[in-house]
């Protein structure tokens, strides 16, 4: 494995345990994500995006588990660790955000002390324990003042004497991030950031971002449904559906020309603006029950390209020339 490599997931299976039997939301997952280098994960819900995601970092509920394959991080195999180390190692090197920070951050703590926890894990102080509180070893004020002034936060001294629930949703993603400059992950994994919030704050958020990416030269793994959003910050872009990669390849010619019928599917349900074109066009039917995945290919029922083959076998990836794709198309 090449030392650029931040992650690397090799034929991952994810199952969660429902209604007496196994069923699998990650299924045969390949992934590379290059130092420094920003990779999009793009589906409907219910594709596999965050069960990919919690299983990377460490936090599948306890129906889950990795029924087969490897994660990769920089080399060492983190999927055999321990819930106790990988907290340790975790807290250290990959980072997440989620969409609510609120499940994040600790209600009954101040800013400042999140965030001065944030500095004693990186100074290796004490391990990473969100949701425990302890009082905070070191004092270090205004590293923590320069952290929220560079998220943009107007009045640092006022907001880090505040709780989580005294902010507003653009203010505790800030305050997210802020911890991540302090914690200086290699890897940051974002699971649909900015799906709850305005449209001004989540380009603001989408910037902030792109400017830690900068600063820390760290990798990203950007998970959303919006396809053009993931496009705007994402070198490369994973599409899944039903627990599958279907197509892989760099974000601008997966927007651009979009090989699998999904993917087409995604960018023709954009609603407006795209190319100054109006395209809705959304695609039919929903995605599959887990429990009752389609037998062939999983998109065969929504696909107006299905043909008899596509009934019953489920497609291989085929390598074509930079892109990935799962079709019998191609
Ligand atoms: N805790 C759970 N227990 C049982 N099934 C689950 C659980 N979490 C997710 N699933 C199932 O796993 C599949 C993948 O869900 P997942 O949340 O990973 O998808 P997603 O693409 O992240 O969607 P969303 O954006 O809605 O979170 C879905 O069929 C979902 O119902």
């Amino acid at each position: 494995m090449s030392e650029e490599l931040t992650l690397r997931v090799e034929n991952l299976w994810v199952s969660y345990y429902l209604e007496g039997r196994e069923a699998f939301a990650v299924r045969d997952v390949y992934l590379d994500v290059g130092k420094g280098e920003v990779v999009g994960i793009v589906g409907e819900s219910g594709s596999g995006k965050s069960t990919l995601a919690h299983a990377i970092i460490g936090l599948l509920p306890r129906n889950s588990r990795i029924s087969k394959g490897r994660i990769l991080f920089k080399g060492k195999d983190i999927t055999g660790i321990k819930t106790d180390q990988r907290y340790l190692y975790r807290g250290t090197n990959i980072f997440m955000i989620f969409q609510d920070p609120m499940s994040s951050l600790n209600p009954t703590m101040k800013i400042r002390d999140q965030l001065q926890e944030a500095i004693d894990v990186r100074l290796g102080k004490r391990g990473w324990n969100i949701g425990t509180w302890r009082p905070p070893k070191g004092n270090n004020e205004e590293e923590i003042v320069d952290s929220l002034e560079r998220v943009g936060i107007k009045r640092p001294r006022v907001i880090m004497e505040k709780y989580p629930h005294q902010l507003s949703g653009g203010e505790r993603q800030r305050v997210m991030i802020a911890m991540a400059y302090l914690l200086k992950p290699s890897l940051l994994i974002a699971d649909e950031p900015t799906t709850a919030l305005d449209m001004i704050t989540q380009a603001q958020v989408m910037r902030l971002i792109t400017e830690l990416r900068e600063s820390l030269g760290l990798s990203v793994l950007f998970i959303s449904h919006d396809i053009v959003l993931v496009g705007q910050i994402a070198d490369r872009i994973v599409v899944m559906y039903a627990g599958k990669a279907v197509e892989e390849g760099k974000a601008e010619e997966i927007v651009e020309s979009p090989m699998h019928p999904y993917t087409k599917g995604l960018i023709n349900s954009i609603p407006d603006g795209y190319k100054n074109e109006k395209r809705i066009e959304s695609i039919p039917g929903s995605p599959p029950n887990i429990l009752k995945l389609p037998p062939g290919c999983s998109f065969n029922p929504r696909c107006k390209f299905a043909m008899e083959k596509c009934m019953s076998e489920d497609p291989e990836t085929r390598v074509l020339g930079g892109r990935k794709v799962a079709c019998h198309l191609y």
